[in-house]
């Protein structure tokens, strides 16, 4: 069954009490942050307690990943020494700009296997990008390293690279997002969207994970437990979508036993892309929990 990210769920990683809570509340990922949400005065403090929450709260078998300060700051180095040791599934690289930066990363994360003696392979990366010059180098980036499990778009930094603001259309954003999703999509890697700040806004939120849905991403970074409920309502089949879709598989067996390539359901005709699309509706549903039969 396919992992889910419809909900990467940023917390801060100078606060305990968000750190401990962040599994209740039912997100598909937890990314604890020691970049951008914590000051220059608390990295060394927030990397400590990092490293201590991972070897010792229950997550309650959530996939947790860590968003650690680039390598060209002075916090990078440390915090890849801390977090390869505490094991999370993976390292969040912010501000990824070329398949170099994923490849000193990569090298960095094998250096430490080896140095502690964990298999090789076992931290994952996920990259964001977030400058022109990273959206441009996107397809090199989600190929630089077999440790790449996803993509991500950081609008916040991307539109400030860009020297523009963030629109409620997104159309700033839209060259971007599909560079990345097709770099996603051309490595075989989750493509995830960006954070959406106004958290009190549910309707401007929920347009834009309509918007993102339909252009193909998995789905979205987050930074508020109320995003949570919103996003699996949008990317949730519906029972209508997954009876469609189960009628198309049966029509499409159906059809294969008769030795039939294309065939018309309902008056429209269904062929191969149609049918891999009607799969992914009935893998999602199952990979939500939800009974297909
Ligand atoms: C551009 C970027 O780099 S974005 C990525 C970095 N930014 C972040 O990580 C920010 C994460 N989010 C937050 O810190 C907060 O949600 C804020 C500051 C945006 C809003 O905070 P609040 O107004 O307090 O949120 P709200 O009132 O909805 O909180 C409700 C509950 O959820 C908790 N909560 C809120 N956000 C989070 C979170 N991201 N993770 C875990 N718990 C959270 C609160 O602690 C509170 O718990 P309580 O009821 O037990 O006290
Ligand atoms: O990863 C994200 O979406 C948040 C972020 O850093 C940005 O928007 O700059
Ligand atoms: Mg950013």
């Amino acid at each position: 069954m396919q992992k889910l990210r419809r909900t990467m769920l940023y917390v801060p990683g100078n606060n305990p009490g968000m750190i401990r809570d962040a599994h209740i509340y039912g997100a598909d990922s937890i990314m604890i942050d020691l970049e951008d949400s914590v000051s220059l005065y608390e990295k060394d403090a927030a990397r400590l307690l990092v490293y201590q929450a991972l070897k010792t709260f229950d997550f309650g078998g959530i996939e947790v990943l860590v968003r650690v300060n680039p390598l060209n700051t002075p916090y990078g180095r440390d915090d890849f020494e801390a977090i390869v040791r505490a094991k999370p599934t993976a390292i969040r690289l912010p501000k990824t700009e070329t398949a170099d930066d994923v490849m000193e990363a990569d090298e960095l994360i094998t250096g430490i296997e080896q140095k502690i003696g964990m298999e090789l392979g076992t931290i994952k990366l996920f990259a964001a990008v977030e400058s022109g010059k990273g959206a441009l180098n996107a397809a090199q980036i989600a190929v630089a390293s077999k440790r790449l499990i996803g993509i991500a778009i950081g609008a916040e930094d991307f539109v400030t690279d860009l020297k523009t603001t963030r629109s409620p259309e997104g159309i700033e954003l839209l060259t971007a997002r599909s560079l990345i999703l097709f770099a996603a999509r051309a490595a075989g890697i989750a493509a995830v969207d960006t954070v959406y700040s106004d958290v009190n806004n549910e309707e401007g939120f929920a347009n834009e994970v309509k918007l993102i849905k339909q252009l193909g991403f998995d789905g979205k970074s987050i930074i508020n437990p109320r995003q949570i409920e919103i996003v699996n309502r949008i990317y949730t089949p519906t029972k209508t979508e997954i009876q469609k879709s189960k009628r198309i598989i049966e029509a499409s067996l159906e059809a294969e036993a008769n030795g039939s390539g294309v065939i018309s359901l309902d008056g429209k005709m269904i062929d191969r892309p149609i049918v891999e699309r009607a799969r992914r509706v009935l893998d999602l549903a199952e990979a939500a929990k939800i009974n297909v039969e």
